[in-house]
């Protein structure tokens, strides 16, 4: 929780000006029982109408004073709430850039949606309710008291004494409400997970008639919710009226004592009206504190699932600055190479050994699950090895300023991306700075340029919800040439080509082929390899076998085996 305030403290003029606005709407809260039992015991109980006027034009005045300060109050609240929970998004939105594949096990997309959302939502609302209303519950309680006994020390000490009952009873709720709106955001993860499976997979739900059993999934996890959410705010609402029942009989004892006074001359009328004020407007506050709570609760289950964020232990390399900045020739080696997934305890590759020269084509060939992605992450250090060396120009990746080096290198991941906006902004997102020629020889190069040529509005054509949905083989050939545009010395291809037919993707590698570049390129079909200067065959993390195409055929009989089944498929 301190954290979040800290994030507010960035606001501190806008806090402090609050703050103090605040407190004047306290100090007039204070007051004004005062007068009252100034008017009623030297005014109306004399019969002195010029007092009852004098103090009740001060009255009013002060009142007007409490109201304008409560409005500007609200302004800076507002303003501190929403700009704490701006910084908040980005700081979250910052360390999720530098998750590691470990970072997105712990926290799944959906999860992470809600915490920069509703979470931080959560939070706007504490920091706002704590601007406006939290600080003068307990100020006023505080404050309450000691005028209270600056009226009637035996009146006030009543209210003394039902306090730890009231204060207890708030703990009670409080350490309640953590527990049950936390389970409320888990109960919100689920539902957002299960809606954002749902809006991706529709054609396959829809495919596979499973739209009835989908819908009682989701009705389960919303009634989940509404369960949840339900007992969380019963546990509340309970809250106001047993604080209500308590001071309710603490006015009561109060009166029956104060009548005795009254009787006994020890008290005025004024005073037992004062005290009585004191105690209606501690109730009224115990009720606002039992609200706080909620908003309290709410914001402490929401702070932990922020600091989860902020504090997870990001990729240390992401930032990384200070190593070696040079243009690489491209160049790769790998020198007993072991990489293990941290959920996992066998190795994904290990003991991994090639070499290739600049310029050259490395294919890499296996079964789905053999570590070719694995391998190729390795590369451009989106994940570390566990042990051995990777190489670049003989020199080891850790010693290269990371940033530098990732500039250097394309990779066309297995599942394709596109952002929402033009075709032209997708080919640019690989170089900023790309001209329109650059991006139009990427697309070329990429054998796209034809097709988006026949788009309404060609290059400046929209992509995404609002705009036009490409082909599997489109969008991996427009993700191939935002790859090339950035002119990389290293080109790593995964699976990139196999939903291009074999006329295009022949095109495709002859020109990746011409260029002056060093191409790493996973794929599952031989064909897509053939030409490649070396094939690395993997099998279950290993490599089986290398040599280009026409040695492994000669000489390797798994090889021989795959290549036979290929071409007997395609005969088919
Ligand atoms: N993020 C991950 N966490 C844990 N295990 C993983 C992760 N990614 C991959 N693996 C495991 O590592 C092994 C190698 O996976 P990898 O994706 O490198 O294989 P692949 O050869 O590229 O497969 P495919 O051809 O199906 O894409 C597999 O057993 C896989 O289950």
């Amino acid at each position: 929780m301190r954290r979040m305030f800290a994030y507010a403290y960035h606001y501190k003029i806008s806090m402090y000006i609050g703050l103090f606005l605040m407190v004047v709407e306290l100090v007039v809260e204070l007051i004004q029982p005062l007068l009252m039992a100034r008017i009623i015991d030297d005014g109306i109980l004399q019969e002195d109408f010029i007092t009852v006027a004098i103090w009740g034009g001060v009255l009013v005045g002060i009142s007007l004073v409490a109201f304008a300060a409560g409005i500007i109050n609200s302004y800076f609240a507002a303003n501190v709430s929403q700009g704490a929970g701006y910084d908040m998004r980005n700081d979250m939105f910052r360390k999720v850039q530098e998750f590691t594949s470990k970072n997105f096990q712990r926290f799944s997309t959906p999860t992470l949606i809600t915490r920069m959302t509703n979470d931080v939502t959560q939070i706007q609302n504490l920091i706002f309710m704590f601007m406006r209303i939290a600080l003068r519950a307990p100020l006023f309680i505080i404050g309450g008291l000691v005028m209270a006994f600056t009226v009637h020390k035996e009146l006030a000490m009543i209210l003394l004494l039902s306090l730890p009952m009231m204060l207890l009873f708030l703990f009670w709720i409080l350490t309640k409400g953590v527990t049950f709106f936390r389970r409320v955001q888990e109960k919100l993860d689920n539902l957002n997970t299960i809606i954002r499976e749902n809006l991706a997979g529709i054609r396959l739900i829809k495919g596979f008639n499973r739209g009835d059993y989908e819908e009682r999934r989701f009705k389960n996890a919303n009634t989940s919710l509404l369960n949840d959410n339900k007992k969380a705010l019963w546990l509340m609402e309970l809250a106001m009226p047993m604080v209500m029942l308590g001071m309710n009989l603490v006015i009561l004892v109060i009166l029956w004592f104060g009548a005795i006074q009254l009787n006994l001359g020890t008290a005025q009328a004024g005073e037992v009206v004062a005290i009585i004020n004191y105690a209606t407007r501690m109730m009224f506050t115990f009720s606002v504190f039992t609200f706080l709570i909620m908003v309290f609760s709410r914001g402490k289950a929401s702070a932990n699932r922020i600091n989860e964020i902020i504090e997870a232990e990001g990729d240390q390399t992401h930032e990384q600055t200070g190593g070696i900045v040079k243009e690489i020739e491209g160049a790769i080696g790998f020198e007993a190479v072991t990489y293990t997934y941290p959920s996992i305890k066998l190795p994904a590759i290990e003991k991994i050994n090639f070499h290739a020269k600049a310029g050259e084509t490395v294919g890499i060939l296996g079964e789905t699950g053999s570590g070719k992605s694995t391998l190729l992450h390795l590369i451009p250090r989106l994940q570390e090895a566990t042990s051995g060396k990777v190489l670049i120009d003989g020199i080891s990746i850790d010693e290269y300023d990371v940033k530098a080096l990732r500039k250097q290198i394309s990779l066309v991941p297995q599942e394709i991306h596109l952002f929402s906006g033009s075709v032209k902004e997708n080919i640019q997102w690989g170089k900023d700075d790309a001209t329109m020629e650059e991006v139009i020889t990427a697309a070329k190069d990429a054998q796209i340029h034809d097709f988006i040529t026949t788009l309404p509005n060609s290059y400046e054509t929209k992509l995404g919800q609002k705009g036009v949905t490409f082909s599997g083989g489109q969008k991996q050939r427009l993700s191939i040439a935002r790859a090339l545009v950035r002119d990389p010395k290293i080109l790593l291809l995964d699976d990139s080509t196999s939903a291009l037919d074999a006329h295009t993707e022949a095109r495709l590698l002859a020109t990746l082929r011409k260029k002056a570049c060093t191409v790493v390129i996973v794929a599952q079909k031989i064909s897509s390899l053939k030409a490649a200067d070396k094939i690395l065959l993997m099998h279950q993390g290993h490599i089986l076998a290398a040599g280009d195409h026409a040695a492994l055929l000669k000489n390797d009989t798994y090889y021989q085996q795959v290549y036979q089944s290929q071409q007997e498929t395609e005969a088919i």
